[in-house]
């Protein structure tokens, strides 16, 4: 049955105001967000998406505008999909052609760890600034050749030597510390030996050099690390912890990075409530919107949650209006196939004039993934309409929108990374290429890894994705072959970690 979102919409309303209470009635409006809108903030680690309930109730007014499209002509809903099946391949290009790098602004260093520099960044100053010693020994006159030497005082790391070394003489030296003036090399205190001491121990006064010692020997030359100039990082390379020191070393403690998205996750579908409420006749848990905030969080993007739509026009539209405000990417999950409460595709078209550039693609699972561009308020927005079911969302996640986040985010290298593995038993191919979700697992003898599958592939049964960090990337089936079999090399997709 149809509900009228405009008496839904305002009973809610009433009920909220009555009873003071309001548990279930994020489900209807998404604007709750917790989004780090100050990426100087960084992005790794602390995104905050919690459900604050208490905060929902307001506003909502400023987005309900009622849907356009006539949900209610159910028996003349279309009975084939108008949308051509096109190719995983030509899914990935069409996202990528319509994906823009965004723009760029300064980041404090220490904030911006997985970013991509959208600028070289150049060394001031040589590293090391001073010849230092390598080792821990002595700092020596080349020329003086082995034997005996007089000590005079020594240079730590962090002070500057007090006196020049002389022919005959030396200093006690450590690494890291400057080299004196006057010396050219530095013997490790391995290769000498004592010959005379004073105050019970307490100063050396003649030691004798064990080896010949060459010019330059165990000294870091001025530069030789750094050179003053030099660019250490350069435009599109990623900022990880290395990199982050880099900047730490050459003193450059603001860099100019791309931005990165902001991404909205929606769920959609009357029969879904929180994973705290008890479950009801005819309902099931929301787990889409969880898999999928997480997994944009562990790759660090800041994430908007736009609650649950429920299958109607209006409410739909409600979401998705909050998330072109709030948001560069909306991925919502469900509402995109065959059945009559499948909306999305046509509120996108009728009320928000969105592109959209496929509605089904020919793999497994996915079939139903939607992709869209909107012009909103912030400009263009795309839009990933990705199919319900649990295992089907989280691969088409994998296959569009992270390479779509990455390009955003000015990674050049967006595309994910495959690999060739064994496969470790025979594999039923399917009518659609398969994304078959697999663990991968490294022996000693042999050069491949195996990969060992996740059982029932079934689009619904997530706990195929349980500990997978591969989708082998099955063909169709095809007269000539009907299977994949124990120990064939296949290609996979690395969509986890090693
Ligand atoms: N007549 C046809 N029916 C279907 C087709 C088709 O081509 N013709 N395609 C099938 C395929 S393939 C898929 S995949 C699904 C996808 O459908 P939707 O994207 O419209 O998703 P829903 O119908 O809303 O839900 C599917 C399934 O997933 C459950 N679900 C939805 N959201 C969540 C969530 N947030 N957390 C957990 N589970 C969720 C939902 O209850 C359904 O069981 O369509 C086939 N049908
Ligand atoms: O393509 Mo659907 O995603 O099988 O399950």
């Amino acid at each position: 049955m149809f509900v009228d979102d405009q008496i839904s919409y305002s009973n809610i309303k009433k009920i909220q105001l009555q009873s003071g209470h309001h548990k279930n009635e994020h489900r209807y409006h998404g604007e709750n967000h917790h989004h780090h809108g100050d990426n100087q903030q960084g992005h790794h680690g602390h995104h905050d998406h919690h459900d604050h309930h208490e905060h929902h109730h307001h506003q909502h007014g400023l987005h309900h505008q009622q849907s356009e499209v006539d949900a209610t002509r159910v028996a003349h809903r279309p009975r084939e999909s108008p949308y051509p099946i096109i190719t995983v391949e030509e899914a990935v290009s069409t996202v990528i052609k319509h994906t823009h790098v965004l723009g760029t602004e300064e980041v404090f260093y220490k904030k911006s760890l997985g970013r991509y520099l959208a600028e070289d960044v150049t060394a001031k100053d040589p590293l090391p600034p001073f010849p230092a010693s390598i080792k821990d020994g002595y700092a020596v006159v080349a020329s003086d050749g082995e034997g005996n030497r007089l000590v005079t005082g020594d240079s730590t790391a962090g002070s500057v030597p007090a006196d020049s070394i002389k022919p005959g003489y030396c200093m006690r030296i450590n690494t890291g510390a400057p080299l004196p003036p006057g010396a050219d090399a530095v013997v490790q205190v391995e290769d000498t030996v004592l010959v005379r001491d004073a105050d019970d121990g307490r100063i050396e006064v003649e030691i004798k050099i064990m080896s010949l010692p060459k010019a330059g020997q165990d000294i870091r030359a001025v530069g030789s690390d750094i050179k003053a100039g030099q660019v250490v990082l350069s435009k599109g390379q990623c900022l990880g912890p290395s990199e982050l020191g880099i900047l730490a070393t050459v003193g450059v403690t603001h860099v100019t990075c791309y931005r990165i998205p902001i991404v909205g996750v929606m769920s959609t579908g009357n029969e879904l409530i929180e994973p705290d409420e008890p479950l009801r006749e005819g309902k099931i848990r929301d787990s889409n919107k969880t898999t999928l905030m997480t997994q944009l969080e562990e790759y660090g993007y800041p994430v908007v949650d736009l609650k649950v739509a429920k299958d109607t026009p209006t409410s739909l539209l409600t979401v998705l209006k909050i998330g072109l405000e709030k948001t560069d990417v909306i991925i919502s999950t469900g509402g995109v196939s065959m059945g009559e409460k499948d909306l999305l595709k046509s509120v996108l078209q009728t009320d928000l004039k969105a592109d959209i550039h496929f509605g089904r693609v020919f793999m497994k699972p996915g079939k139903p993934t939607t992709f869209a561009t909107v012009n909103g308020p912030r400009g263009k927005t795309l839009f990933f309409g990705l199919p319900g079911n649990p295992v089907s969302a989280v691969v088409t996640c994998n296959l569009y929108v992270i390479p779509t986040l990455r390009k955003m985010s000015g990674c050049p290298n967006y595309q994910r990374t495959l690999l060739n593995v064994k496969v470790e038993k025979d594999i039923q191919l399917d009518p659609r290429p398969e994304y078959h979700r697999a663990v991968l697992q490294w022996t000693d003898d042999e050069h491949l890894p195996t990969a060992l599958s996740t059982g029932n592939q079934i689009s619904s049964r997530l706990l195929s994705m349980s500990s997978s960090n591969v989708l082998l990337m099955l063909p169709p089936k095809s007269a000539q072959k009907q299977m994949v079999t124990k120990g064939e090399v296949v290609k996979a997709m690395v969509i986890g970690r090693l």
